[in-house]
Formats: structure tokens, C-alpha cells, sequence
């Protein structure tokens, strides 16, 4: 199965648009995992089991495993999810992006030492740097495209006076990603829920792709803006929250605290869609 069939199949089994983003910092942890960077897999394994029937995806974040030096944690919790939530696809959230050389080696790490459904790249390098991850078929690439923090504008709005059109290099991006970039429709763009109008943007130009979008919760997006900007039935959304789901709560009720978040979140989600 494909990573897009893998996404629509997770959408319709739980009826859901949200991501749950796991970014395990050992110093939230509540007071039973000691701020232990030892226990990240318990942390993770217990979100991952409490929102499995509430998610359409995944999304780990790869720094908070390799800052305390704990990929085999990350190896652990990508064969759990796939064995608790073999329903629910896992984006790896690297936003690689280097020399196609260099490139083929985080393939491997992504799909075959993580074995990630999707991964995140930065587009910045060009297409040879993105071609290496599209030789692993039914595997998708999100590229970074209007992100969610306010330093995107440095360059992602910059206009490119040398392309037909003159686009914003996020717009040149969308239009590559929906086009030639997309050899064999792997492709994915990430934008960022702070930003509704270049969501909106962004589906224009890329009516089918899948929309990576970070930023509702803790980063303060618009949930209902960012669905009815990104949403449309030949377009997907997947919606991600970290942060506010993970640290619900500060206390041993923490994936409780998760679950009941989540909930809120996909319903916030669901109800956008039918409004
Ligand atoms: O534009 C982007 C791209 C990626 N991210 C990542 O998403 C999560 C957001 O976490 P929250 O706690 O929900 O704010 C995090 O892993 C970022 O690295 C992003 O925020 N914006």
C-alpha cells in the first residue's frame, strides 16, 4: 500500500484530519519518568497507544531523539507504531534536504533503518536533492513550502523575478511540487496553519497534493481558517499538533490528558469540514 493510500485509509478508518506530532522533551515528562531521556519510548509509546483510533498520522520529530542520543528509542517506537496503529501512516519529520550522495544515505535512514511512510524535506537544494527519496515508490517526500514560523518571510515570500509569472519562492515551490517535481506523485508540501491566505494560496496552485500543515495548538493557528483554506475532497489535509497534545497535562495522567486533547482537536477539525 502506498503512503497516500495508507493517508486516505487512516482519514475514512478514524475520521480524522489530525497528526499527532510526537516531540518528546525528557524536561516535560511528568514526575514518573524522572525527566529521563531513557524513558522517551515509554512517553511516546503510551501517546502513540492512547490516540491510535483518533489519528490520520504520525509525525516524529527526529531532533528530539537524536539531541539525547536516542535513535534506537525512535527504531523501537516506529516498530510499535506500526504493529499498535498499522493503520496510521508515520511521517518522519527531518526536513533533510543535501547533494543527491548524501541524500540517498537519509533515504536509508527515513525508509529503511526508520521505515517512515513519508518524510520531510527542505526543497532549498533543488531537485536532485529531492530525486533520491522519489526512487523509494509509494514512499512520500513533504517538501518545505510556506512554514509556520514568522523568519519563513526572509525567503520563502521573496519574489523570483527571473521565473515566468514572477511567483513568491513558496508559489514557485507548490507549482514545482504539483508538477514536474512530482514524477511519480510522491510529493507533499508543508504550510504552516499560521498562515490561512498562502494555505489558500498553496491549494491554487497545488489543488491535489497533501498538505503537511504544523501550527494549530501550541503555535496558535486557526484550526477552522486552516481546513477551509486547505481542504477539499481531491486534496487532503493532515493537521498536526505536538506540544498540546503531549503535555496536556503535566501529571502521570498524561496520555489521558492526550486523548482528551486529540479528541478535541480532530472534532475542531471535523466540525471545520462540515461547516
Ligand atoms: O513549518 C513548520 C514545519 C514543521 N514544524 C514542526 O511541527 C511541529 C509543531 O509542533 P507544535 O508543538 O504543535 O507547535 C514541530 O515538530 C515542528 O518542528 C513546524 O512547526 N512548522
Amino acid at each position: 500500500m502506498t503512503f497516500l493510500d495508507m493517508l486516505r485509509q487512516a482519514e475514512q478508518t478514524n475520521g480524522s484530519m489530525l497528526c499527532v506530532g510526537l516531540d518528546p522533551d525528557p524536561a516535560r515528562f511528568p514526575a514518573s519518568l524522572k525527566g529521563d531521556a531513557g524513558r522517551i519510548f515509554d512517553f511516546c509509546a503510551r501517546i502513540v497507544d492512547a490516540t491510535a483510533d483518533l489519528a490520520m498520522a504520525f509525525k516524529p520529530q527526529i531532533a528530539y531523539f537524536a539531541a539525547h542520543r536516542a535513535e534506537e528509542q525512535l527504531e523501537k517506537l516506529m516498530r510499535h507504531m506500526r504493529s499498535a496503529a498499522p493503520h496510521v501512516p508515520v511521517i518522519l519529520d527531518a526536513k533533510r534536504g543535501d547533494i543527491g550522495s548524501t541524500a540517498e544515505q537519509y533515504a536509508i535512514e527515513a525508509f529503511e533503518r526508520y521505515g517512515a511512510d513519508a518524510v520531510t524535506l527542505s526543497p532549498f537544494m533543488g531537485f536532485d536533492s529531492v530525486a533520491p527519496y522519489l526512487q523509494y515508490h509509494g514512499k512520500g517526500a513533504f517538501l518545505l513550502c510556506r512554514t509556520s514560523n514568522p523568519g519563513g518571510d526572509d525567503l520563502q515570500n521573496q519574489r523570483l523575478s527571473s521565473v515566468p509569472g514572477e511567483p513568491l519562492l513558496y508559489e514557485h515551490v507548490a507549482r514545482l511540487a504539483q508538477g514536474p517535481w512530482n514524477l511519480n506523485g510522491q510529493l507533499g508540501l508543508v504550510v504552516g496553519a499560521t498562515y490561512p491566505a498562502e494555505i489558500e494560496r498553496v491549494r491554487a496552485l497545488a489543488p491535489t497534493l497533501p498538505l503537511l500543515i504544523p501550527g494549530v495548538g501550541a503555535q496558535g493557528g486557526d484550526a477552522l481558517a486552516t481546513v477551509k483554506a486547505g481542504w477539499r475532497p481531491e486534496g487532503q489535509i493532515i493537521v498536526n499538533s505536538s506540544r498540546a497534545i503531549l503535555y496536556a497535562s503535566a501529571g502521570d495522567d498524561f496520555a489521558d490528558a492526550a486523548r482528551r486533547e486529540a479528541i478535541k482537536t480532530r472534532d475542531t477539525l471535523r466540525a471545520a469540514r462540515a461547516a
